[in-house]
């Protein structure tokens, strides 16, 4: 693959703002010309939202295995790279997306209890190679961010999916994978402190696409 464009992800915990904010990173990408391809995951494609929807349904009397849980991970993020991402990239376009492999490090890893190093075979079979240019970590406590959730889940009225329904202490396994995943990679990550107001929040994004595109220009 001949990559042209930049690969931007958005991580973190449930409810801490990561949809407000895609939209938020690819309105000032859009801004100053560049062509954005705003996508998510699991999803992003038809097929990979159709495993999307295997994957958050709370209705399946019968328990998701840990193992079919991740690989269907990897088999959305297969169908969501080689339909959408990968063909963006290559032409030039800069792709913005609601999660990638950090969650499935901090969720199936930190989460479930998986050895990260099974995870990270099948990111290199799944992905070649093909990693994040930057992540943005919008982190704060599970505690605080389960007060948004519950209040977009009243506005929407929508029920919890099969992830939201797990308990606190899920939350902070994920949190502290993230953390970790942060620590090890400071080149890629930009660690964002989600508990603040939506505009502090916007202008810490703000600033760090202003160091990291610059660089990349
Ligand atoms: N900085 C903020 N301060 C207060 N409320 C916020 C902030 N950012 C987002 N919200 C609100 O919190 C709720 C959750 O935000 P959002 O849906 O963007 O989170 P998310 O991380 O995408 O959630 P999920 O993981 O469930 O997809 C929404 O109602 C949103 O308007
Ligand atoms: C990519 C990815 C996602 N998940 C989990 C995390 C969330 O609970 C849901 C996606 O829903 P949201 O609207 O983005 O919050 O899927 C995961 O467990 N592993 C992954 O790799």
């Amino acid at each position: 693959m001949i990559k042209r464009g930049r690969f931007i992800t958005l991580e973190g915990g449930e409810g801490v703002g990561k949809s407000t904010n895609v939209a938020f990173v690819a309105s000032w990408l859009k801004e100053r010309g560049i062509e954005v391809v705003r996508t998510r995951e699991p999803g992003g494609t038809p097929r990979a939202e159709a495993i999307r929807g295997l994957l958050l349904d709370p209705s399946f009397d019968e328990t998701l295995h840990t193992d079919a849980e991740l690989l269907l991970m990897f088999a959305a993020r297969a169908q969501h790279l080689a339909q959408k991402i990968v063909p963006a990239l290559e032409r030039g376009a800069w792709v913005v997306c609601d999660r990638f492999t950090d969650a499935t490090f901090a969720y199936q890893g930190g989460g479930r209890g998986i050895e990260s190093g099974r995870i990270a075979q099948l990111e290199q079979f799944v992905q070649k190679g093909l990693s994040p240019d930057l992540t943005l970590l919008l982190d704060m406590s599970p505690d605080a961010a389960k007060e948004r959730l519950e209040g977009r889940l009243r506005d929407q009225q929508t029920q919890r999916d099969r992830f939201e329904q797990e308990q606190l202490s899920f939350f902070e396994a994920v949190r502290h994978a993230y953390l970790e995943r942060a620590t090890a990679a400071p080149q890629r990550f930009a660690l964002i402190d989600a508990g603040q107001a939506l505009d502090q929040v916007q202008a810490s994004l703000a600033q760090t696409l202003e160091e990291r595109v610059t660089l990349w220009q």
